[in-house]
C-alpha cells in the first residue's frame, strides 16, 4: 500500500509523521513554502523526517493508491469536485470532522457522490494533532463498509503508538466526529461564561443524547456512538483547551476575540445539524443554540436560560 496525505494542515502533517514510521509517505499541501525548513508552521516544534516527501504537486501525490483526505469538512466537496478524475479509483480515507452545509451530509457521502468508484473509509476518534506528532499513544476508529479493505487499512495505518479499531459503520463514525465538535463549542461556552464544571457535565451528557438521537436516525449503530469516534472524541474535545472548538466556545463565553482563520468545524456543522434536525423533526436544542450563538444571534445568558427553562421531561 502506498500512502499520500492530502492536506498539510496540523492533522495531515501529524498523520504523515506518525505513518512515516512504517513506510515513506507523501504529504500534499497547497502551500508548502515552509517545506525547506522541515517544520510546518501549523504544527510548530515538530521536525518532519526525511521519509516524508512534501509536495504541492497533486499529480505526484495521487500516484499513491491510498489517499488520506485531511482537509476541513466545508472545503472537501469543492476540492473533490475539482479533482475528481485524480481520485476516481483510489482508496480514500477521510479524516474531516463535519457535515457539509450545502449537501447536509458527511464526508463519506461527498466522496461517494464525486468519486463513485473509490473505496471509502473514515479515520476518526480522540486525537490532537500535536499528540500524534509527538508519538503519544492514541487510539482511533477506522470505518470502512468493505470489511476486507477496512482490515487492510487497519493494519497499514496502525503503528506501535497509533492503535486503530475497526468498524463497518461509516456513517456512525463520521457523525460522531462531526457532532462532538458542536457540543465542544457548547462546553467551551459554559466554561468561558463561568457556569461551572457541573453545567459542563450536563452539556456533555445531554449533548451526547442529541448526538445519539440524530446519528441513529441517520442509520448509525448506537454502539458506534459509545466508541472512540463518538463518546471518546466528545470527552476529549469537551475537556481540553487544546481543542479549537472548545476554545472558540470559551471565547463566546468570555466575549473575547477569536482568530477567524482558525479551523473550527463545529460552527458550520451546528448550522447543518439545525437544518437536518428541522428536516427530520428531531429536537436538537443544544446544537440549535450553538448555531445561534456562533452567529451572534443570542447572548450566552439567554442561551442558557432558554435551555434551562425548556419543558421538564424524562431523561
Ligand atoms: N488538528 C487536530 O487535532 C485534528 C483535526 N482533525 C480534522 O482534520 C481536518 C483538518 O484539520 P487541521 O489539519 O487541523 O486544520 P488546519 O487548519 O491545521 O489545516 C487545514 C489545511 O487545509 C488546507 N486547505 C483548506 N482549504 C483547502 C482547499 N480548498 N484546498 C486545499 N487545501 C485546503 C489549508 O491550507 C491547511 O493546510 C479537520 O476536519 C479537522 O476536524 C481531526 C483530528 C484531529
Ligand atoms: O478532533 C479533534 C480531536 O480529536 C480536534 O479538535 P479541534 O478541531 O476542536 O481542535
Amino acid at each position: 500500500m502506498s500512502i499520500a496525505i492530502i492536506g498539510a494542515g496540523a492533522f495531515g502533517t501529524a498523520l504523515a509523521v506518525a505513518l512515516s514510521a512504517n513506510r515513506p509517505v507523501t504529504l500534499w499541501g497547497r502551500d508548502t513554502g515552509w517545506a525547506g525548513t522541515r517544520e510546518n508552521p501549523r504544527l510548530p516544534g515538530v521536525s518532519l523526517p526525511d521519509t516524508i516527501t512534501i509536495t504541492d504537486d497533486l499529480m505526484l501525490a495521487t500516484h499513491a493508491d491510498t489517499l488520506l483526505l485531511a482537509l476541513p469538512a466545508q472545503t472537501l466537496r469543492g476540492f473533490l469536485t475539482s479533482h475528481a478524475a485524480l481520485f476516481a479509483r483510489k482508496v480514500l480515507v477521510s479524516t474531516a470532522k463535519g457535515i457539509d452545509l450545502t449537501r447536509l451530509t458527511g464526508p463519506s457521502t461527498l466522496i461517494a457522490e464525486t468519486c463513485p468508484q473509490a473505496t471509502i473509509a473514515v479515520l476518526t476518534g480522540p486525537s490532537f494533532a500535536a499528540d500524534i506528532a509527538r508519538g503519544l499513544p492514541t487510539a482511533l476508529t477506522l470505518a470502512c463498509a468493505d470489511a476486507t479493505a477496512g482490515r487492510a487499512l487497519q493494519h497499514a495505518l496502525s503503528t506501535p503508538v497509533l492503535r486503530l479499531y475497526r468498524t463497518t459503520d461509516v456513517s456512525g463514525a463520521e457523525l460522531g466526529g462531526a457532532l462532538k465538535n458542536v457540543i465542544a463549542i457548547a462546553a467551551g461556552t459554559v466554561i468561558g461564561a463561568g457556569f461551572g464544571d457541573s453545567a459542563r457535565a450536563a452539556i456533555i451528557t445531554r449533548g451526547f443524547a442529541e448526538m445519539t438521537r440524530l446519528a441513529t436516525r441517520l442509520g448509525a449503530r448506537p454502539e458506534t456512538l459509545t466508541g472512540l469516534s463518538g463518546l471518546g472524541d466528545l470527552t476529549l474535545t469537551c475537556t481540553s483547551a487544546q481543542s479549537r472548538n472548545f476554545r472558540f466556545g470559551q471565547s463566546l463565553g468570555t466575549r473575547a476575540e477569536f482568530d477567524s482563520r482558525t479551523t473550527v468545524e463545529g460552527a458550520a456543522t451546528a448550522r447543518a445539524v439545525a437544518a437536518l434536525a428541522a428536516r427530520l423533526g428531531e429536537e436538537m436544542p443544544i446544537a440549535a443554540m450553538v448555531a445561534r450563538l456562533a452567529e451572534g444571534a443570542v447572548s450566552v445568558e439567554n442561551a442558557m436560560e432558554t435551555l434551562m427553562t425548556r419543558p421538564l421531561k424524562e431523561e
